[in-house]
C-alpha cells in the first residue's frame, strides 16, 4: 500500500519520484528533464520528412507506399534478393515463412469464430485515417473546415456526431496538401489522429468533469488525451478543474512520449502521472482535510483498464506486425490482463464504471478474463450492456492453443492432460483454469457479455 496526496500538475515545477515498497511512482511535472522519443523513429527514410508522432509516419508510410523502420527487415530481404545477395534473400525467406505459418495459426485458432469470413476479409481492407476534433481549441472548426475544402472527409463507420468530433478521410486521401494540413491541425492542438475504435472505450465511460478517473496502462495517452478533452470542456487554461484524472503506464519510454503529448494539451493541470505495474496500482489518500492517519481512500468514478494484449486487431492496420505476434502472447497476456482488471475494479467506487478493452480478438484476453473478475467479485460487480453500440455477443465457448503451436491445435479443458499441461509450463506459464469458459455460465454469465467488435 502507498499512501499519497493528490499531487496536482503545474507546467515546470520540476519531477517528483517517490518510491514505495517495489513501485517507483513518478510524478512528472517538468518535460525538459525527460527524454523523448527519438525523431529517427518519426522520420520517414525515403522522403526525409519528419512526424511528430509514429502514428504518423506510418500513416505517411502506409499511404505513400514508402518504407520505414517497420517494414525494414522485410525490405532488406527483398532488396538483397534483387541484388543477388544469397544470405539476404535466405533471410527474407524465413521471415516470410514465419509470417506465413503465424498467419494460418491464427486463421485455424480463430476459425470458428461467427462471421469468421467476414473478419478475414475486413483484416484486407484499408484503416481509414481517423481523427477527433479538440474541443477546446479555437483552431478546431477552422481547421476541419480547411480539410474538408481540400479532401472528403466524412464520419467513421459506426460512429456519429452523437458520439464525438470525429472524422475519418476518404481512402484516397493521399495528396500531400492534406497531411501537410492535417500535421500542422495536430501541432497546434486542433486536431488529435486517434483510431475510430480506440474512441470507443472512452465514449463508454461517460465521463464526467467532476469525476476522479483512473487510466492504468495509458502510454502512448490517445485516450489519456481523449479524457481530458471530456474532462475539460469549457475550462480556460491555468484553471485547476474540479475531478482528479490519475494516469499510469509501467514503461518508462513510452511514459515520456505520452508525457510530452499530454503537456501539450491546453488544460492538463488535474492531471498525474504514475509510472509502474497497474497490477499494484497505489492506493490514493485524500488528506485536503488535514488527517494524515486515517485519511479517506480514493475510489475513483471511472477506471480505464486498456490493457496490454496479444493485439492482432492491430495486423489490419500493420500487416508486418505479423513478426511480432505470437499464440502463446494470449495466454502470456491473460494473467497480467486479469490482474490489472482486478485491481481496476478494487479502486472503483460504488456505482462507478470501469471499461476493460484490449486490441485482441483473442476470447482467452476478453471474455474470460472478464468472466474470472464476473466469478471474483460475484455481486459486486455487473456488467453493462452497450445495446446502442454496435456489437456482437460475446462467445461462450472457445479452446485454448497449445503455445507452440505446433501442428495448430488447441484444446478444450476436457482435453487437456498432464502431457499438455507441461508443455504450456514449458512455453509461458502455467496453464489459468480462468483461460477456458466458465463451467457454471450462471457464474460467469459469459453468455451475457457484450463484446464491440
Ligand atoms: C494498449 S496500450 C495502451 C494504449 C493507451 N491507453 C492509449 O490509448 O494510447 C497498453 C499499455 O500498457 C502498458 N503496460 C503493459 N504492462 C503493464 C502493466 N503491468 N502495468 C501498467 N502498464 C502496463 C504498456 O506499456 C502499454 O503502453
Amino acid at each position: 500500500m502507498f499512501a499519497m496526496m493528490p499531487l496536482l500538475q503545474r507546467p515546470g515545477s520540476g519531477l517528483d519520484v517517490i518510491r514505495g515498497g517495489c513501485l517507483k511512482l513518478q510524478v512528472c511535472r517538468n518535460l525538459n528533464q525527460i527524454s523523448t522519443a527519438s525523431l529517427d523513429s518519426r522520420t520517414c527514410m525515403t522522403c526525409r520528412r519528419e512526424f511528430s508522432s509514429r502514428n504518423q509516419l506510418m500513416r505517411h508510410l502506409q499511404s505513400l507506399g514508402h518504407y520505414g523502420e517497420q517494414g525494414e527487415e522485410n525490405l532488406s530481404g527483398i532488396k538483397a534478393a534483387e541484388e543477388g545477395d544469397g544470405a539476404g534473400k535466405e533471410k527474407h525467406e524465413q521471415s516470410d515463412f514465419a509470417n506465413r505459418v503465424r498467419r494460418k495459426a491464427w486463421e485455424l485458432y480463430y476459425q470458428d469464430l461467427p462471421k469468421f469470413e467476414q473478419i478475414k476479409e475486413l483484416m484486407q481492407t484499408f484503416v481509414p485515417y481517423c481523427f477527433r476534433t479538440v474541443p477546446t481549441s479555437p483552431l478546431a472548426s477552422l481547421a476541419l473546415a480547411k480539410l474538408q475544402a481540400e479532401t472528403v472527409v466524412k464520419r467513421p463507420v459506426g460512429l456519429d456526431e452523437s458520439y464525438c468530433d470525429c472524422w475519418a478521410l476518404a481512402e484516397n486521401a493521399s495528396e500531400e496538401g492534406v497531411w501537410t494540413h492535417l500535421q500542422a491541425a495536430q501541432e497546434s492542438g486542433a486536431i488529435q489522429r486517434q483510431e475510430a475504435a480506440s474512441m470507443v472505450p472512452v465514449m463508454l465511460l461517460k465521463v464526467q468533469p467532476h469525476h476522479f478517473v483512473a487510466d492504468l496502462c495509458a502510454a502512448p495517452a490517445s485516450k489519456t488525451l481523449q479524457l481530458l478533452d471530456v474532462m475539460n470542456p469549457g475550462v480556460r487554461t491555468g484553471e485547476v478543474p474540479q475531478g482528479l484524472l490519475v494516469v499510469n503506464d509501467d514503461n518508462w519510454g513510452r511514459c515520456a512520449t505520452a508525457l510530452r503529448r499530454t503537456h501539450q494539451h491546453a488544460n492538463s493541470s488535474h492531471l498525474m502521472w504514475l509510472c509502474g505495474d497497474a497490477r499494484e496500482f497505489p492506493t490514493l489518500h485524500d488528506h485536503s482535510d488535514g488527517r494524515v492517519r486515517g485519511a479517506r481512500k480514493i475510489r475513483f468514478d471511472r477506471v480505464l483498464c486498456d490493457v496490454p494484449c496479444s493485439g492482432d486487431g492491430r495486423l489490419r492496420r500493420s500487416p508486418s506486425g505479423w513478426t511480432s505476434w505470437h499464440p502463446r502472447y494470449m495466454l502470456q497476456m491473460h494473467y497480467v490482463q486479469s490482474a490489472i482488471l482486478k485491481r481496476g475494479l478494487t479502486i472503483l467506487k460504488p456505482q462507478g464504471c470501469l471499461v476493460y478493452s484490449t486490441c485482441s480478438m483473442s476470447p482467452i484476453e476478453n471474455e474470460a478474463v472478464v468472466a474470472a473478475a464476473l466469478e471474483k467479485f460475484g455481486c459486486q460487480v455487473r456488467l453493462v450492456a452497450v445495446e446502442q453500440w454496435s456489437h456482437a455477443q460475446g462467445l461462450s465457448t472457445w479452446k485454448v492453443p497449445a503455445p507452440d503451436f505446433q501442428n495448430f491445435r488447441s484444446f478444450s479443458k476436457e482435453e487437456v492432460d498432464e502431457e499438455h499441461e507441461e508443455l504450456w509450463c514449458r512455453n509461458g506459464g502455467p496453464l489459468a483454469p480462468t483461460m477456458f469458459p466458465p463451467k457454471d455460465p450462471e457464474v460467469g454469465t459469459v453468455g451475457q457479455l457484450r463484446v464491440m467488435h
